[in-house]
C-alpha cells in the first residue's frame, strides 16, 4: 500500500512518493545502459515487454497454474524456455539475468519494471504502472499456457478469460505487437517488424494488420506455420493478429484503435496494470510509477502506407464508421529489419 506520505527527495536527486523507491533510480539507470543502448525503442526494449507477458500470463484465475507476474521465467528460465511458445526468449532471459544480477530486486520485480521501462523508451507509449514487492517465484509456471499465433481466436480469448482478461482487453495488450518484430517464426528472416514503425508506440499495427495481404516476407515468398500474407515486403503478420482484426468478438475494438492514440494507450496501459501484477497481492506492493521515465508524446495522424488507401482495407466491423487517414506519397515501402 502506498503511504500518503510527502514526496521525498532521494539521495540520487530524483523525486519519489515514497523513500522505498529511491533504490530504484539506479537499477532505472542501469537497465537503460545495459539492456537498452541508453534509452533507446529497439530490440531490447521490445523484447523486455514480451518477456512481461510471457511471465505473467501463466496464471488461472481458478488457480492450478503458475505464479502470475512473479518473474518465473527469469528466476526458472532454464524451464520455461523450453516451452515452444517461448521461442527466442532464451535471448532476452540470458541478457536480463547478469543484468538482474547486479540488482536487490527479485526476479518478479526486475522483469517487470524493464517492460516499463522498456516501453517508455519508445515514443507515444504510455507511463506504465509500477509496483514494487513481489516475492521471489516459488515455481515455474506449467507449459501450454502462452498463446500461439497459430491458435484460434476462440483458444485465445478463452486462454485470456482463464487468466482474467476480456476480449476488449485481449485486444489492448496485442496494441504490444506496434513495437515488434519476429526472430523465431520465420529464422531465415530474424527481426522482422510487424509494422511499418516498430519504434513507434502508435496504432499503424492496427491499420497495418487489416490491409489486404500480397506476399510473405520471407525468402523466394516463403511461408511459416502462425504466419499469414502481409501488405509490405519485409513486414510480417501474424496469423493470431489477422484472426483476431477479423472476428465479430473482436473486430470493432481493433478498428476503433486505429489513429485513436489516447484511447489506445490508456486501454493498453490499465490492460498491463492488470497483466504485470497477476497472482500478486497488491496489498503488500509500493507504488514506484514514478520512478518509470515519462515517454515522449506521439501525436501525428496515421497514414496508410505508400499505395495503400481505404480500398485496401478488410473492413470487419461495418457498423462503425472507417477512420478517414491520408496516404504517404511515393512507391509502396519495403520495411527494414529491425
Ligand atoms: C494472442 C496473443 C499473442 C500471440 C499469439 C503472440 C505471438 C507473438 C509472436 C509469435 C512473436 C514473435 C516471436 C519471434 O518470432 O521472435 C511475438 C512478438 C512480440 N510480442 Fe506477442 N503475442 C501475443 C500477445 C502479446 C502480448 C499480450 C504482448 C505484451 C503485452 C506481446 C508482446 C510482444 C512483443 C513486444 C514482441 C516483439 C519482441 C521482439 O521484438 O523481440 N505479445 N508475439
Ligand atoms: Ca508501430
Amino acid at each position: 500500500a502506498t503511504t500518503g506520505a510527502k514526496p521525498v527527495t532521494c539521495s540520487t536527486g530524483q523525486v519519489t512518493a515514497n523513500a522505498a523507491c529511491c533504490a530504484l533510480f539506479p537499477v532505472v539507470s542501469l537497465m537503460q545502459s545495459q539492456l537498452f543502448d541508453n534509452g533507446e525503442c529497439g530490440e531490447g526494449a521490445h523484447s523486455a515487454l514480451r518477456l512481461s507477458f510471457h511471465d505473467a500470463i501463466g496464471f488461472s484465475i481458478h488457480g492450478g497454474k503458475g505464479g502470475g507476474a512473479d518473474g518465473s521465467i527469469l528466476q526458472f528460465g532454464d524451464v520455461e524456455t523450453q516451452f515452444h511458445a517461448n521461442g527466442g526468449i532464451d535471448e532476452i532471459v540470458d541478457d536480463q539475468t547478469p543484468v538482474w544480477q547486479q540488482t536487490n530486486l527479485t526476479a518478479g520485480d526486475f522483469l517487470h519494471l524493464a517492460a516499463a521501462v522498456g516501453t517508455a523508451n519508445c515514443p507515444g507509449a504510455p507511463r506504465l504502472q509500477f509496483m514494487l514487492g513481489r516475492p521471489a517465484p516459488v515455481a515455474p509456471a506449467p507449459d501450454l499456457t502462452i498463446p500461439e499465433p497459430t491458435d484460434s481466436v476462440t483458444s485465445i480469448l478463452a486462454r485470456f478469460a482463464d487468466a482474467g482478461f476480456s476480449p476488449r482487453e485481449a485486444v489492448a495488450l496485442l496494441t504490444s505487437h506496434t513495437i515488434a518484430a519476429a526472430d523465431v517464426v520465420d529464422p531465415a528472416i530474424p527481426r522482422t517488424p510487424f509494422d511499418s514503425t516498430s519504434a513507434t508506440f502508435d496504432s499503424q499495427i492496427f491499420l497495418e494488420v487489416l490491409l489486404k495481404g500480397r506476399l510473405f516476407p520471407g525468402p523466394n515468398n516463403s511461408s511459416q506455420p502462425g504466419e499469414v500474407l502481409s501488405p509490405l515486403a519485409g513486414e510480417m503478420r501474424l496469423q493470431s493478429d489477422f484472426v483476431i482484426s477479423q472476428d465479430s468478438r473482436t473486430a470493432c475494438f481493433w478498428q476503433q484503435m486505429i489513429n485513436n492514440q489516447q484511447l489506445m494507450i490508456s486501454q493498453f496501459k490499465a490492460a498491463m496494470a492488470k497483466l504485470q501484477l497477476l497472482g500478486q497481492n497488491t496489498a503488500h506492493l509500493i507504488d514506484c510509477s514514478d520512478v518509470v521515465p515519462i515517454p515522449r508524446s506521439f501525436t501525428q495522424a496515421i497514414k496508410y502506407p505508400a499505395s495503400f488507401s481505404q480500398a485496401d482495407v478488410q473492413i470487419a466491423c461495418p457498423q462503425l464508421p472507417f477512420p478517414s487517414l491520408a496516404t504517404v506519397a511515393g512507391p509502396a515501402p519495403t520495411v527494414a529489419p529491425v
